[in-house]
């Protein structure tokens, strides 16, 4: 039912429409047009009680633009469209001329440089004068200490342990100069939650620079690797197995002299030759389509030189050492693997104590469950599997040889196998020499020395007296006996006994290897 229909229908006429109302687009037409000929002619222009227009017509649009409510929001609207459109024009430029006149670097922790570029951040600069002053500060800083035991010549001054702080930009934004009229702003920020590699949350370091100074950031990498270079020459750098990376262990040591580390006769030269053959012939790995890598196993009693050996040969290689405690909670044979495809760079690994590793072999349940965590297969696929990285040189180290299963002998994975055994008198005879060739310059105390030793039995029984016990000492418990007795030859040689370790004696005795001092 129509409204006409309905007010019909209710007996009251039907309502007219002013003709000035009927089009609303046109309010000056005064044509009396059907109420039909506009679709929009029945709508109200002005809600109802408004004030009519002073000419006595409802609000029109000159009167809505007179009306200085309405055109004082139309204008304020109009200038927040302005500004709104202003500030996304002022963004987009910026945003243009950023791309277009800066350039951005990301760095990731990842990264070898990532500790390099910190470093040098954290390098002094020259004065850059009042204003770059200003405006140039490492506002947070952040500090990243590294402490390691003395040794007895070092703790001199009361302390046992050396600590090394190493001041480096904090987390947020920095600027630096870099030279005159070129600065960087540094972005150093936390990203993501923590890995589960380390437990730590990644980091990102941002330099952002002026396009046209890009070419300092060739600089800036060549600079921070030299600084980092710098700081570890003459030393050699441990790397441990820290979750699923690689991390420094301690400070960078100072590189040990081969000379310090006394092997039998021709043994020490042997092994050094045999490796820098071995780095001199990687073309002749590559043609003849060999695995370029060689493994050497090192075995013997406890502290006769093995570790110290690997040590000092990394110093003469100018190699670092990467070692691997296999026995350690938590290395599974799929980190031991991921480990060793992603071995820092010139570095020796060395993995002790492998047999730790393999007695889990014979201890496996019938189910294949093993109390241990890497188990031997998962030791020789590490070393010679399929995923097993090249350019490699491996030392392996075991106090028990006996262990060891046949499968991880094999060429391949171990292409030398070297016992470093109990001190020889040759080895007693180089050590006093390195210790008291100075002052025992007829070598008497030498003689005196190494005679007490095989009085003793210490060289493997007595030469001249049967009846004395085949014993051995190891070089380890000979150097303790002479820095004990740092430049004094009668003090040496009367502490001989001190050497006979404690599975050849009565419990009273000192235990294998370590000097007691006297009472
Ligand atoms: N042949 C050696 N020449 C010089 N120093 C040695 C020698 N053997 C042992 N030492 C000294 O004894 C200590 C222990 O030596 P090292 O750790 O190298 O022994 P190791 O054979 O690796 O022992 P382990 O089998 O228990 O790991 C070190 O301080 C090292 O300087």
């Amino acid at each position: 039912m129509t409204p006409t229909s309905l007010s019909q229908a209710m007996g009251s006429p039907a309502p007219t429409m002013p003709s000035s109302q009927a089009s609303p687009l046109n309010p000056s037409s005064t044509a009396s047009t059907p109420s039909t000929s506009s679709p929009l002619s029945h709508l109200p222009l002005a809600a109802p009680g408004s004030t009519p227009s002073p000419s006595g017509t409802p609000l029109g649009l000159d009167n809505l633009f007179t009306n200085p409510v309405f055109a004082g929001g139309l204008g304020l609207g109009a200038l927040g469209a302005a500004a709104a459109f202003g500030r996304r024009a002022l963004i987009s430029t910026a945003q243009l001329l950023r791309r277009q006149l800066l350039v951005n670097i990301e760095i990731s922790k990842r990264d070898p440089s990532y500790p390099w570029v910190l470093a040098w951040l954290a390098q002094p600069r020259d004065d850059p004068g009042f204003l770059a002053r200003r405006i140039c500060r490492l506002r947070n800083l952040s500090i990243s200490t590294t402490t390691r035991s003395l040794t007895r010549d070092e703790a001199t001054g009361g302390g046992k342990i050396h600590a090394d702080f190493r001041v480096q930009p904090g987390f947020g934004k920095h600027i630096i100069r870099h030279s005159p009229g070129v600065y960087i702003a540094v972005k150093r920020e936390k990203a993501g939650t923590a890995t589960t590699a380390t437990g730590e949350p990644h980091e990102t370091l941002t330099l952002t620079l002026l396009w046209m100074h890009r070419h300092v950031l060739a600089d800036i990498f060549t600079e921070a690797h030299a600084l980092a270079q710098q700081a570890h020459e003459g030393r050699t750098v441990v790397y441990t197995a820290r979750r699923m990376e690689w991390a420094v262990l301690g400070q960078p040591r100072i590189k040990r002299p081969l000379g310090s580390v006394i092997l039998d006769k021709g043994v020490k030269e042997m092994l050094v030759a045999d490796v820098k053959e071995f780095l001199a012939s990687q073309q002749w790995y590559v043609e003849r389509g060999v695995p370029y890598r060689r493994g050497y196993l090192l075995y013997g009693p406890p502290g006769t030189g093995k570790t110290s050996f690997i040590q000092a040969l990394a110093g003469e290689l100018d190699y670092n050492v990467a070692m691997i405690n296999l026995s350690e909670q938590g290395m599974t044979d799929d980190l031991l693997a991921h480990l060793l495809t992603q071995l820092p760079e010139k570095s020796i690994l060395l993995l002790e104590d492998v047999d730790a590793a393999l007695v889990n072999r014979r201890q496996r349940d019938p189910d294949g469950y093993t109390g241990r965590t890497v188990t031997a297969s998962g030791l020789l696929n590490a070393l010679d599997g399929l995923a097993a990285g090249e350019d490699r040189i491996t030392f392996l180290t075991t106090n028990h040889i006996d262990r060891l299963d046949p499968a991880l002998i094999r060429p391949g994975r171990v292409d030398m196998m070297v016992r470093i055994g109990e001190a020889t008198r040759y080895q007693a005879a180089e050590m006093w020499d390195r210790y008291y060739g100075d002052i025992d310059t007829d070598h008497s105390g030498r003689e005196r020395f190494l005679q007490r030793m095989d009085e003793l039995g210490l060289f493997g029984g007595s030469e001249t007296d049967p009846s004395v016990p085949k014993r051995h000492t190891s070089t380890a418990a000979i150097q303790g006996l002479f820095q004990f007795n740092k430049g004094n030859i009668e003090g040496a040689i009367g502490m001989v006994e001190a050497l006979i370790p404690r599975t050849f004696e009565a419990e009273e005795t000192s235990p294998e290897g370590t000097i007691k001092s006297p009472a």
